[in-house]
């Protein structure tokens, strides 16, 4: 197949190009630029030299549709909404990594995002790809709507309790930590170096843009649960995320029943690991990789469960689960191009 990836000097998107490379049913890969267009990707990439070398195209719908049958979206909140539409009515299927077709309700999208949402039918069109829990709609969509990185390893790592009748649902709260590559390629006061170094930051605490994409996805999965807590946090790494989370059990459980409950629920997927009776995984187990790993204990004397996941937030919380999207719409081996071994140490 022929792809293309719009967003393509960003992290995303050049996540997508070194996954995308290695993919055996992708024979072309085409980079599209909105300011670098001409510029070989190598200026702005010398990690691919000798092994991508290809000049940026400038994003025009015309040449698009000859060029590519998939389109990827590795671009900031607005653009898939500007084009999205447009691409999908030219015969590509589009995967949009950005947060702009995730929620159902474009007020909710005003409020959280503070901009104009994309049309509500490009928004009915679009699929949740969270493979693991939405498979059956993502075999037959044309526009998939990418999870965020954050609701990536919370939902995966929520989806078993809050499908279960074991959770008190007004309970939950997610701790979540995010290394630095989750905020983007472009430099900011909050990310560079000596702001991030040896420092570990709070942000944006109850207004973070992935609460209401959190919230919708439990509410569809148990309409008890409305809202949740959830607090991100910025650590001095480039790669991960983990999330703990911590929800008060309704009535008495056991470490037992909790593992044996998370065990059914992903004992087919591939790219959920459960972990053994007593370990909980670490950000650099799945490091490169298109993995979430979750360790799930219970403390009896305080009746709370608490979860642990960890995903690389630029592959499974991002390109990696991508390609996931890609292969299911495409009817491929769903791990075709994403199943490495994370890298280690
Ligand atoms: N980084 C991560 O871990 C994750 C990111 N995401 C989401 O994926 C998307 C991409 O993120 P990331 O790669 O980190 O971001 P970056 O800031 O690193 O890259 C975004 C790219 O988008 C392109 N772009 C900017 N403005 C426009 C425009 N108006 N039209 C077309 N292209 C534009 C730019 O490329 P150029 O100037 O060459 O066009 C830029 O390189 C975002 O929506 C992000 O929230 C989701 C999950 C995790
Ligand atoms: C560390 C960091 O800054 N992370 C980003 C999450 C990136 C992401 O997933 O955002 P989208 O929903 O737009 O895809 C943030 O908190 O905004």
């Amino acid at each position: 197949m022929r792809v293309g990836i719009i967003g393509a000097t960003g992290y995303g998107g050049a996540e997508l190009l070194r996954l995308l490379n290695q993919h055996p049913k992708v024979e072309e890969i085409v980079l599209y630029s909105s300011s670098k267009e001409g510029m070989n990707i190598q200026e702005s990439y010398p990690h691919v030299s000798g092994i991508y070398n290809k000049e940026l195209k400038s994003i025009k719908l015309q040449s698009m549709k000859e060029e590519v049958d998939t389109v990827f979206l590795a671009t900031p909140p607005g653009v898939s909404t500007e084009w999205s539409g447009a691409i999908a009515k030219a015969g590509c299927q589009v995967i949009d990594l950005s947060g702009d077709l995730r929620l159902q309700d474009p007020l909710v999208y005003e409020t959280w995002y503070k901009r104009e949402a994309a049309p509500l039918s490009l928004i009915e069109n679009a699929v949740y790809g969270l493979p693991e829990w939405n498979r059956d709609y993502i075999k037959k969509a044309k526009i998939i709507a990418n999870p965020g990185c954050y609701p990536t390893a919370t939902l995966l790592g929520l989806a078993p309790l809050a499908k279960s009748e074991i959770i008190d649902v007004d309970s939950i709260i997610i701790d979540a930590k995010s290394g630095t590559s989750g905020a983007g390629r472009s430099p900011s006061a909050v990310t560079h170096y000596s702001e991030m170094n040896e420092n570990f930051k709070i942000y944006q605490i109850n207004t973070h843009k992935h609460v209401p994409e959190i919230e919708q996805l439990l509410n569809e999965w148990n309409n008890n649960i409305q809202t949740v807590t959830f607090q991100p946090h910025l650590v001095p790494m480039v790669r991960g995320i983990m999330a703990t989370i911590y929800v008060k059990a309704k009535r008495q459980t056991s470490e037992e029943e909790l593992r044996e409950l998370y065990q059914e629920a992903y004992q087919k997927e591939h790219f959920v690991r459960v972990r053994p009776k007593g370990q909980f995984p670490a950000t650099k187990e799945v490091y490169g990789s298109n993995y979430c790993d979750i360790g799930v204990t219970y403390d009896e004397r305080t009746g709370r469960i608490t979860v642990v996941s960890v995903i690389d937030n630029v592959v499974k919380g991002a390109s990696g689960q991508a390609i996931q999207n890609f292969n299911i719409m495409n009817g491929f081996e769903e791990e075709l191009g994403i199943n490495n071994v994370p890298m280690y140490p």
